[in-house]
């Protein structure tokens, strides 16, 4: 039997791979969910771009009483400047007029008139105290967002913040799925007794299709050489083709033979994991193959652990590949072989435990499952309570 590859080895050699999409402008407002920025960021303005009250109440200029002489507002700033004994009203986010060092809130000020003094019992704020100064989120000129991050909400407030109103982000690669067996039905209602509803390409294009926004099916396709020539040939545009099945040594697993034909070339095959030994990937001058196992959960781990970040890393994401969280184990988890072993696991947050099967086609654990358990090669058995690595699903 060929060597296995590790999972980082396997991982490192398909991100290499990665068909990085071609760079365009997008409108702030219009970045779909899943980008990541194509080259570092600077602040094209400072934020705040002045020292602006954190609070609703008083500016106020030396020890009190205050005679109340203006208004600051968000947007329209107190023109003049303070004297000791003078305030103003302010609101939040509104400019410090020029004198005031620090805020007097409106729940510890009483007010008589025109004239402002500290309520019974409060002490005069310290220096600065309710100030944002000027420039402390960013300053002009720094860099805010670096290549390669993700830009969700928070990003792309901070974009628009910090004066860009376009970003760089890139193409994503167009993505065909092609699944392929001769027991697949493509409409589960007709379905006959020998025959099993296909089910992979649908899980498959949902897990991609939010990254990427479409995604070609081109299956399920009969085990037959010119069935799959016949898909393949549609195959010819896209970026990143993924098949499912047929990735075996059975004698109906014609995927790696069909790509040969049709003039790909293998990079690797076989990674010492579990679910997903199978795992092949082959190139075709730009375009890349990932081949996954064609056991429902194998696909759909082989989906999470290579598919998913060559996808990111085409779309130039910097951290391509998922982050596990530490999570003790809410029951004891027996030693680990040769191949690493990523269980479906069901956790409350607190604690991890393994779903109800699992075997490599069950998709009632998978789907009651929200996260996968790494347990890695050789390792030994842990007890109840000692902390795994999990990837959370809810992402895909
Ligand atoms: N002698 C050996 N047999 C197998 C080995 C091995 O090393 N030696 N590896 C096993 C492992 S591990 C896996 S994983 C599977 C992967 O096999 P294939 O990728 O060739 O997948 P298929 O044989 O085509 O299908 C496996 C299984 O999954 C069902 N399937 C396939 N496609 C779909 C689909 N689109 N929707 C729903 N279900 C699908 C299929 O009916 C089979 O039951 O090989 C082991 N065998
Ligand atoms: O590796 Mo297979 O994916 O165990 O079922």
């Amino acid at each position: 039997m060929a060597a296995m590859l590790t999972l980082e080895e396997a991982q490192e050699r398909l991100l290499a791979l990665a068909p990085l999409g071609t760079v365009e402008q997008v409108a702030v407002d219009e970045i779909p969910p899943w980008r990541y920025l194509a080259g570092d960021r600077q602040a094209l303005r400072t934020q705040p771009p002045a020292n602006l009250s954190a609070m609703d109440g008083y500016a106020i200029c030396g020890a009190g009483p205050w005679r109340k002489v203006g208004e600051s507002r968000a947007g329209t700033p107190f023109a003049g400047t303070l004297e000791p004994g003078q305030c103003t009203r302010i609101s939040t986010g509104a400019h410090m007029p020029r004198g005031a060092d620090r805020v007097l809130i409106q729940e510890n000020a009483a007010l008589d008139g025109d004239h402002v003094r500290l309520a019974d019992g409060e002490a005069l704020p310290e220096p600065q105290r309710h100030v944002r100064p000027r420039g402390f989120d960013f300053t002009e000129g720094g860099i805010v967002l670096a290549s390669g991050v993700r830009l969700g909400p928070a990003q792309l407030a901070l974009a628009l913040a910090s004066g860009h109103g376009r970003l760089s982000v890139r193409r994503p690669p167009r993505i065909a799925v092609l699944d392929s067996g001769d027991e697949l039905a493509r409409d589960p209602a007709e379905c006959g007794p020998d025959l099993i509803p296909a089910s992979n390409g649908a899980m498959i294009s949902a897990m991609l299709r939010p990254l990427v926004g479409e995604v070609t099916r081109l299956g399920p396709v009969p085990d037959d050489e010119a069935a799959l020539a016949q898909a393949l040939a549609k195959a010819e545009d896209c970026d990143i083709l993924i098949t499912s099945g047929g990735a075996s040594v059975g004698d109906h697993d014609l995927i790696q033979h069909a790509l040969t034909e049709w003039g790909a070339d293998l990079a690797f095959w076989k990674v010492a994991i579990k679910p997903g030994k199978p795992l092949m990937v082959a190139t075709r001058g730009e375009q890349v193959i990932v081949g996954l196992p064609g056991n429902p959960v194998s696909s759909f781990v082989t989906c999470f652990l290579f598919a998913l970040p060559l996808v990111r890393a085409a779309l130039g994401a910097a951290d391509p590949l998922p982050l596990p969280q530490h999570v003790p184990a809410g029951e004891d988890l027996p030693e680990v072989g040769l191949r690493r072993e990523f269980l479906r696991g069901v956790s409350d947050g607190k604690t991890v435990r393994r779903a109800s099967s699992q075997d490599s086609s069950a998709l009632l654990a998978l789907a009651s499952a929200n996260c996968l358990i790494d347990r890695g090669a050789y390792s030994a058995a842990t007890s109840k309570g000692d902390k795994v690595p999990v990837y959370y699903l809810q992402n895909g």
